[in-house]
């Protein structure tokens, strides 16, 4: 019987061929936790009589949900955490090197057809790198960091398959948003994705990282692209579906007429064309986090605010997703540009994407935001209301003050 992607690196992990439903412990080739996690999941290792982490180069720490710490509780947190993985002598991602799975993907911890563990929801923006990649609680976590395995049901497999070319303007995210509002935030629980088809095979390795991103805004426990078109500066052995795989359900769209989407308060799954909420004034301005934070960009943010200044009711606020991201748009003039066209750049991290420190919107306020999640409440303050939409629906809005189709500056 045919096998899906999850299927079969499930089954190569195992030694056998394991279909959807049936349950079990695999080794895994990596796995994480964040300074939201990582103290729980210490704990947790201790109480359950952890003495060795199971191999010190496949698990990480990395400080980035509050970094730098913004308060003496977090501070010690954090301390636990360079504490720990000296102890370990496994790496820790200091403050400022970025967010967590920015630096797991650039740092080679997840590679093609690996299994990846991670102590926070995104943990399936791997899937970009045809891996299998999911997200557990801490108590997991640290199970996993002592034995170097995991238990999973493997999950059965919900096909996306698009056609088209994305017009000009329209970008990764659009795409993404699109088909959150198609499945819903519970339309995949406990199910991977698999996104198949030639619309995906022209993206970049950072865009495939927002498509997967957003498997979690559907309840995914993985979502992971297929392979064709998947460039890496490394060989790898790429991992394809059968012809003959079973999938529980599979969805076809067209997306070559595509426009410009945007969340709207207060679920991602909340998505329309951006001609409904054109002209809706906005506050605040927000580029980064592990959907929407990388050089591609912060690139195209920078096309459109070039020689330009954002409208003067609006704040705007960058935080690239890791250091190397940042380093990459010094050197190439981007973030000369942003900040001259009056952006804030903030630490590489996750910044004010939770709500936990850097950037709290105030009562009232309205928030345009490259992120993957515009729940009530999510940026720290319920009484404000966030939109999500791509990198240039965030730059161009806030040139204008109100939410605007990008497009006209940049075709
Ligand atoms: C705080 C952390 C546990 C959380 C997650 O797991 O996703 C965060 O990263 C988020 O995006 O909401
Ligand atoms: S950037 Fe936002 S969504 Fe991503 S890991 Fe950090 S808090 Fe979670």
């Amino acid at each position: 019987m045919g096998q899906t992607i999850s299927e079969k690196i499930i089954s190569n992990h195992i030694g056998k061929k394991v279909y959807a439903g049936e349950l079990v412990v695999s080794e895994v080739d990596g796995c994480m936790a964040s300074d939201t996690t990582g103290p729980l999941t210490i704990k947790a290792f201790h109480e359950m009589g952890g003495k060795k982490v199971f191999s010190p180069d496949k698990c990480a720490l990395i400080i980035d949900h509050a970094a730098p710490s913004p308060n003496e509780r977090i501070a010690n947190l954090h301390k636990m955490m360079r504490d720990f993985a000296k102890e370990q002598g496994m790496r820790l991602f200091e403050i400022g090197e970025g967010i967590c799975h920015q630096v797991m993907v650039e740092n080679a911890y997840v590679k093609p057809g690996n299994i990846f563990i991670g102590a926070d929801s995104h943990t399936p923006t791997y899937g970009a790198l045809n891996a299998f990649a999911c997200g557990v609680g801490s108590t997991d976590l640290a199970a996993t960091m002592m034995t170097g395995k995991i238990w999973l049901k493997v999950p059965q497999t919900i096909q996306i398959n698009c056609s088209g070319k994305l017009q000009e303007g329209v970008t990764a995210k659009d795409l993404i948003l699109f088909l959150v509002g198609k499945v819903t935030v519970s339309g995949a629980t406990y199910q991977a994705i698999e996104f198949t088809g030639e619309t995906f095979e022209r993206l970049s390795l950072a865009s495939r990282m927002t498509v997967a991103n957003m498997s979690s805004e559907m309840g995914a426990k993985t979502g992971i692209v297929h392979p064709k078109g998947l460039k890496l500066d490394y060989d790898f052995e790429a991992i394809t579906p059968d012809e003959d795989a079973n999938y529980i359900k599979t969805f076809d769209f067209d997306v070559a007429g595509l426009e410009p989407q945007v969340s709207a308060p207060e679920s991602p799954d909340n998505v329309h064309n951006i001609s409904n909420y054109e002209g809706t004034k906005i506050n605040y301005a927000f580029i980064g986090t592990c959907c929407n934070g990388r050089l591609e960009d912060l690139n195209i943010a920078a096309e459109i605010l070039k020689g330009k200044k954002i409208h003067p009711d609006v704040r705007m606020v960058i935080a690239p997703a890791s250091q190397s991201v940042l380093l990459d748009a010094i050197s190439n003039g981007t973030m000369s540009t942003l900040i001259e066209a009056g952006a804030s750049l903030i630490t590489s991290g996750c910044g004010p994407c939770v709500g936990t420190h850097q950037g709290v919107p105030a009562d009232g306020e309205v928030v345009i935001s490259a992120a993957n999640r515009n729940f009530r409440g999510r940026m720290g303050n319920p009484n404000s209301n966030i939109y999500l939409g791509a990198p240039s629906t965030v730059a161009a809005s806030a040139l204008e003050g109100q939410i605007v189709n990008p497009k006209k500056y940049l075709v």
